[in-house]
């Protein structure tokens, strides 16, 4: 088998007497779409952020493309190809939707906000933001400020922010909370559409949504990975049908 690009080993992370990581192992396969799903408070949040290195575990280890990354501060992984969207990016309101990719895909380059009187006008960073507005389905609001787009632009705006820093990895974090139905469904369908060209992980409560993208999913309960499988195994899992999928989650399948 080739290498997974992903790799978590025996990861820990504590917050006093809470065990928010409990030896969780985990890979991710190039290509693949790999969902995490569990109940609140299960540490879905707690180890995308020990991945992006926003938090550091407190033992085990994370690899990256064959590299431990485990201690290697969130700018590095960055600058490696990995990249989170949602729950924390900040769009800027007061700009476009091309310079906010723009600005993303300068910081990345490297260069400091001081410079962006220059890099507006930079016809790289032009031409990067042109194209990872296309690839959402933005290209028609790039010259729209934030504050005028929708909830469901400004969700889409953000995925072409990360996209922008050109990863290989994409971290999601419920990139359908608060959508619409029809936002939603939308969002569904870009995200069809990305899979084909990177790497992601998905945190997502919306099981529909889960069902209809993952290739493999992971299960987490009290930190603890209790299943990790293709999606059809997951649904007839009984463990996870316990634990998560009861009654109250209706799982549904989609074509
Ligand atoms: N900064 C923190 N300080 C103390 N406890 C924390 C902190 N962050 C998370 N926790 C605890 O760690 C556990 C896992 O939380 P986490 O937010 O990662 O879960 P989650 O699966 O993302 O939940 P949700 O689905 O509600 O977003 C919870 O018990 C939570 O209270």
């Amino acid at each position: 088998m080739a290498e997974p690009l992903l790799c978590v080993a025996n990861l820990v992370r504590r917050f006093g007497g809470v065990v928010a990581t409990d030896n969780l192992s985990l890979e991710v396969a190039r290509g693949e779409l790999h969902a995490i799903i569990g109940p609140n408070g299960a540490g879905k949040t707690t180890l995308i952020s020990q991945l992006t290195g926003q938090l550091l575990p407190n033992s085990g280890s994370i690899t990256f493309g064959g590299r431990d990354i485990t201690r290697l501060p969130a700018y590095r992984r960055s600058a490696l190809g990995l990249a989170r969207s949602f729950q924390i990016t900040s769009l800027l309101p007061d700009f476009t939707a091309a310079d906010n990719v723009a600005l993303a895909a300068q910081a990345h380059d490297g260069h400091s906000f001081y410079f962006w009187g220059n890099a507006r006008k930079e016809k790289h960073l032009r031409e990067t933001a042109r194209a990872a507005l296309a690839r959402v389905g933005l290209e028609h609001r790039a010259d729209t400020v934030v504050s005028k787009l929708s909830h469901g632009e400004q969700r889409e705006l953000e995925l072409a922010v990360a996209l922008a820093t050109k990863p290989q990895l994409l971290l999601l974090d419920e990139p359908m909370a608060g959508l619409g139905v029809s936002e939603s469904a939308r969002m569904v369908e870009l995200l069809k559409a990305l899979r084909r060209e990177v790497t992601i992980v998905l945190v997502e409560h919306d099981m529909d949504a889960v069902f209809a993208l993952a290739d493999r999913i992971t299960v987490l309960v009290y930190g603890r990975v209790i299943a990790s499988d293709v999606p059809d195994a997951i649904r007839v899992n009984d463990e996870v049908k316990r634990a998560y999928l009861g009654e109250q989650h209706a799982v549904t399948r989609h074509g």
